[in-house]
Parts: C-alpha cells; structure tokens; sequence
C-alpha cells in the first residue's frame, strides 16, 4: 500500500514540477518578469524538497501501465495561452493529487501542497486572466478613500487625472448607505475602465459586483473570499512586516498592502513599518504591492529609493484641492 502511494506522490511531483518549470521559462524569456519567474522556482524549490530519497526509490517505470498514455489534445497546442492553460492545470490537477495522497502518510505535505495550489491559482491570475488582474499589475497608485461628502467628486476628479485602482473604505457610515455609495463608486470606476475594491466587506463587493476585496489581518482567509466572489475577483491583504507577507502570498492574495511606511492619523496607534520593511518587499514580494501609510508627494521619493514601484493612499488625494493633479504628480513619480 505505502509502495504504491510513494509511486504516486513520486509521478505527481515530477509532474508538478516539470510543468512549473514550463511556465517558468514563459516568464522568463517570454515576459522577462522576473518575479514571476523567481515564484516560479520557488514553489519548484518547495517540491523539491517534498521529493525524498524514500518516495523517488519508489519509482518503477517498466511497470507503470500509463506510460504510453497521452490525450490527443496534448500533442497540439494552438497558442501560448493553451500552452499556459494546460500546463497551469497539470500542475493544479498534481497539486491535488498531492494533497490528497500525502495526507494518508506524510501529513505536511498537504498542507503545503495546499498552500502551494493557491499559489498557481494566483500565477494563473497573472498570466492569464480577465482584464482585471492586468489591471491590477499595471496599477501604480491606488485610492483608498475616506468618509467625505465629496466622495463622488473626488474619485471622479482623481480618475480624470488617471488613477485607475480605487479602494472604498468607510469605517462609520450605515450599511445602506455605505451600499448605495459602493455602487455609485462602482458604477462611476467602470466609466473609466477602473477597479473597485471594497475594504474589509465581502458581501458589499459581492452585492455591487465589485472587482474585489481588501482584507486585513483579523478578516476571513482569502481563499473563502475567492469561493464567494469568484476566483476572477481580486483579494488583497494588508501586511505590517515579513511573516505577514509571506502568509498572505502561501494565501493566495493577489496583492499586498506594505506598511504603514509612516506614522499616520489615518491609522491611529498603528506602529509605522518603516522603509524597512520596503525595501524587504522590494527584495522579496513577487505579487503586486503597495506602500501604505503617510505616503505623499513630498516623502514618495524615500519610498521609491526604497525599492517601491506602487503606493497606496488616502489623505494625500481626498484632501487634495486638486486630485486630478495629485494624481498625475504621484504617476509622475512612480514612473
Ligand atoms: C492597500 C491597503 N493596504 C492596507 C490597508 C489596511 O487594511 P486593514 O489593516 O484591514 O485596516 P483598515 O483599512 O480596514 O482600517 C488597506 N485598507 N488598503
Ligand atoms: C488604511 C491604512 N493601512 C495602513 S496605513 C493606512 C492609512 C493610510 O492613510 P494615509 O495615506 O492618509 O496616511
Ligand atoms: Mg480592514
């Protein structure tokens, strides 16, 4: 019995791993991304390190009765996305396998295969998927907004000046109320070929259609907010040091927020992060992120130095005179 488990655990990490690697090379030579390159040769680090001795000895080709067995589908591939497609799928498909299997004699290879899963879900988010998710990736500054009775004009005003990732955060406001300004604010980003985020509120960004959801550290795992809006919606975490992040990433976020980089009112009693905790991002995020917290046009060349490419923001858009000028000066700085 255990025989035959260890040759099934050997067959699907070799499969898991070698379809990594096809898709590593695409986003190497074809993407030139190299973060998505380094994730990845990670998770193909992680099976490695799941493959022992004990389960390659298993191994017995001469007998496996599925050797010469191939779908006719994979000896044509008509496109790099069906390429993609069937490799991300093999790799998922071994990854459960896995999961599954190891659960019955090695129990921490199913956790981490689980973890693991996640992970390409989210790659596949990159390489494939909707609109949105390129969105996301090319997004460099993102609104959170605050409580204002100018909400609507400021968002509007700072699309003008094309910011294209909005968050609508408001801590204090009714549930009707917050809902109807969370489709207006919905409504009103679409207009613009924007995204909508809802902050810590699933069952809001689920009744407005939203692109997706904020969560911080104490809501729901992101897997549960992806079964219910959809694995083609977006979920960030917000993260405030290395273990967070590293977390949030075996999670499947689509996106981090890094910080609070600075002390901020917004967040009162929050600890600031620091640069820091950037230039780890910088060195070791491999999905989007955003710094976050008392960043302005004034201390935003820090954060670039730091290594951040996109900033998250509050105060400096919805108290700007001028958001549409904001905006463009903050794009200005994040090149
Ligand atoms: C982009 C981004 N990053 C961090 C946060 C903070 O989220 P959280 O820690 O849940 O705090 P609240 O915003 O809910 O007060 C965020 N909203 N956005
Ligand atoms: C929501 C949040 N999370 C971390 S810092 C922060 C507030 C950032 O606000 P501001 O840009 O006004 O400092
Ligand atoms: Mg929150």
């Amino acid at each position: 019995m255990q025989q035959a488990i260890y040759r099934i655990l050997d067959a699907n990490l070799d499969r898991a791993r070698e379809g990594l690697r096809i898709i590593e090379e695409w986003c190497r030579f074809g993407l030139n991304n190299p973060s998505l390159a380094e994730e990845c040769k990670k998770m193909r680090q992680e099976l490695a390190v799941l493959h022992t001795w004990e389960i390659r000895q298993a191994r017995d080709t001469p007998s496996d009765v599925g050797t010469e067995l191939s779908h006719p589908r994979e000896e044509t591939r008509d496109s790099i996305e069906s390429l993609l497609q069937a490799n991300l799928a093999r790799i998922q498909e071994a990854l459960r396998v896995l999961e599954e299997y190891g659960k019955l004699c090695l129990p921490e290879m199913g956790g981490v295969c689980k973890s693991l899963r996640y992970r390409v879900y989210t790659l596949e988010s990159h390489l494939l998927n909707s609109d949105r998710h390129k969105k996301l990736y090319r997004s460099s500054l993102y609104l959170v907004t605050s409580s204002s009775e100018n909400l609507l004009a400021i968002v509007d005003d700072a699309l003008r000046g094309g910011l294209t990732l909005v968050q609508y955060r408001d801590k204090s406001t009714d549930d009707n109320i917050r809902l109807v300004k969370a489709q207006q604010l919905c409504k009103l980003c679409h207009d613009y070929g924007a995204l909508l985020l809802v902050n810590d509120r699933v069952d809001l960004a689920l009744a407005v259609d939203a692109d997706g959801v904020h969560l911080g550290q104490q809501d729901i795992p992101i897997a549960l907010a992806k079964e219910i809006l959809g694995n083609h919606k977006i979920v960030g975490r917000s993260t405030t040091n290395p273990d967070e992040m590293q977390n949030a990433i075996a999670e499947g976020a689509d996106y981090i927020g890094v910080g609070p980089v600075y002390k901020t009112p917004t967040k009162p009693g929050k600890e600031p992060a620091g640069l820091e905790y950037i230039e780890y991002a910088a060195q070791n995020c491999p999905i989007p992120w955003f710094a976050i917290g008392g960043v302005n046009l004034t201390n935003i060349n820090y954060v670039v130095a730091a290594g951040g490419q996109r900033v998250a923001v509050v105060r400096s858009i919805m108290e700007s005179e001028q958001p549409s000028v904001t905006v463009r000066q903050f794009l200005g700085c994040l090149g």
